[in-house]
Parts: structure tokens; sequence; C-alpha cells
């Protein structure tokens, strides 16, 4: 079975591919202190709890961090005697490579993202993924990542008011009632909720002007859904779609080897 890996910035998730669909997903926060050893402690505990029976032959690793590359490396070399594939190396292919600036290092979450939407929805597309930080992937009619935007994440921006005014709280990102806010906490939610419903709007109708052409706006990560509630924008919410595209170009580098 495949192991696929997507290493954010905040989080890190653990899938677990049986051929046909996802047999268990577990989540991490990001520490690249953590060596192969307390992963796999980690790892063997949830499946004997969850009783996932699962034997690990293959994977491939997404990391947004670099650092943490090396432990998860040795996790699959020491404990499931496997290679695993790392996108954004060299002898990772991927079905259609990126058109950008020279010296560019795309994201990998980003190429992954496009892989992933382009095979579900064809080109011509905007990814809007809400992790860390708020990005937008552009995908081109053939599929390749052509750019796109990256923006504050949701989370950071309320923790950066909290961090900087000493009168304001810690809030939890949460749609409010009223755009206008008879509380501080309410008045925070506001300018973050519709802030960022703005923001998106905004930077979406700039591209579509650029593009010159109809473009589909898909939805991916733990905030998609609170966002959604508030435009129209998006086509589609897919909370698997990093997932997703980590299977998909696995398959790609087993077919093209
Ligand atoms: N209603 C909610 N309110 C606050 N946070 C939420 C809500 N729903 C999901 N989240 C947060 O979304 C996050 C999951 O999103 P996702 O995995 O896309 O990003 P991340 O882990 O924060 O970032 P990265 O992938 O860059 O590490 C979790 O950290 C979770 O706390
Ligand atoms: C923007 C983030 C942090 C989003 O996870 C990640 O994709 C990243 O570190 N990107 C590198 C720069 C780029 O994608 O152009
Ligand atoms: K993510």
């Amino acid at each position: 079975m495949l192991l696929a890996i997507d290493c954010g910035n905040t989080n890190t998730v653990f899938s677990i591919w049986d051929g046909s669909r996802f047999i268990a997903t577990w989540r991490i926060a990001t520490d690249h202190k953590r060596t192969a050893d307390e992963y796999f402690v980690w790892l063997s505990s949830l499946m004997s709890l969850t009783r996932t029976e699962a034997t690990i032959t293959e994977a491939i690793i997404s990391s947004t961090v670099p650092r943490v590359v090396f432990n998860l490396r040795v996790l699959c070399d020491r404990y499931f005697g496997c290679r695993p594939l790392v996108v954004g190396k060299p002898d990772c292919r991927l079905p259609v490579p990126p058109r950008v600036d020279q010296g560019t290092t795309v994201g990998p979450d980003r190429l992954v993202n496009t892989v992933a939407g382009h095979a579900r929805h064809g080109g011509d597309l905007v990814i809007v993924d809400f992790g860390t930080a708020t990005t937008f992937d552009v995908v081109d009619t053939d599929g390749a990542y052509i750019g796109g935007v990256i923006a504050p994440g949701v989370n950071l921006s309320l923790e950066a008011l909290h961090m900087a005014a000493a009168a304001l709280p810690h809030v939890d990102v949460a749609k409010p009632l009223k755009a206008i806010g008879t509380n501080t906490v309410a008045c925070m939610q506001s300018g973050v909720y519709w802030g960022y419903i703005g923001l998106v709007e905004g930077i979406v109708r700039e591209v579509r002007r650029e593009r010159d052409r109809p473009m589909k706006v898909i939805a991916t990560g733990g905030l998609a859904s609170l966002f959604a509630q508030g435009t129209a924008l998006f086509q589609s919410i897919e909370d698997d779609l990093t997932m997703h595209g980590l299977v998909l170009i696995h398959d790609h580098n087993k077919e093209t080897a």
C-alpha cells in the first residue's frame, strides 16, 4: 500500500491508499525535530488502535518544510523498506512541468494541487488553498501550473492582530452573524471573515481579467467550507485534493518508469 505524506508548515497529514481508496488519514503538528522513530511509534499505535490492516510498500512526500524531509525519508527506509518519491525533487516527474520564472521553486503542495485539480476538472482553473498561507494556483488549459498568488493565511492574520495589539484577544476564525461587530471578538471575526471573502473574490476577478477566459474556481484546505458559506465563487470544495494529487503523481511515476 502507498503511504502519502502532505507536510505543511502547520500540520502534516499521513494517508494510506490501498489502490482504490484511502483507508486511513492521520494528522500531526509539523515539527522538524521529530525523528523517524517518533513518527513510527505514533503511526503504528494509530494503526493498531484503529485496527488498520496495512502493509506499506511505497511512499510519496510533499513537503513545504525542507528540513522535515530527512526524517520522513528515514522513516520510509527504516520501517517500510522503501525509498519515497519526493515532489519537487528532480527524480519525481510531473504530468506537465510548471511554467514560471527561471530559478523559482514552486511549493510542492501547489504542484500537487495542480495535478489533482486538472485531473478532476480540466484546465483553466484557479485552486484556492486555505492553509498556513492562502494560496491561489492558476492552472493552464494543458494542466501546467503557471503561477498564482500567496496571501497570509486566515489563522496567521488573526494571530498577527492578537500579537501586535495589546487589547486584541486571541480569537478563532468564525463566520460572524453580522458585518458590524458589537464587541471586540465579533469585530475581529468580521474583519478576517469578510476581509478574506473580499480578498478571494477580488483576486479571482483580477486573475480572470488577466487570463481573459472563463475559469473554474475550486477550494481546498481546512477552512474552505467555512469560507464557501460567504461566497458563491467556488464550484466545489475538495478536502482530499492534495492527497488525491499525491496518488496521481505516484501513479504517473510508476507508469513512466
Ligand atoms: N472552523 C474552523 N475554525 C478554525 N480552524 C479550523 C476550522 N476548520 C478547520 N480549521 C483548521 O484548518 C486547519 C486544517 O487546514 P489545512 O490542513 O488545510 O491547513 P494547515 O494544516 O493549517 O496548514 P498547512 O497545510 O499549511 O500546514 C487545521 O489546523 C484546523 O485547525
Ligand atoms: C506558499 C506555501 C507556504 C503554501 O503552503 C508553500 O507552497 C511554499 O512554501 N511555496 C514556495 C513558494 C512558491 O510556491 O512560489
Ligand atoms: K495544505
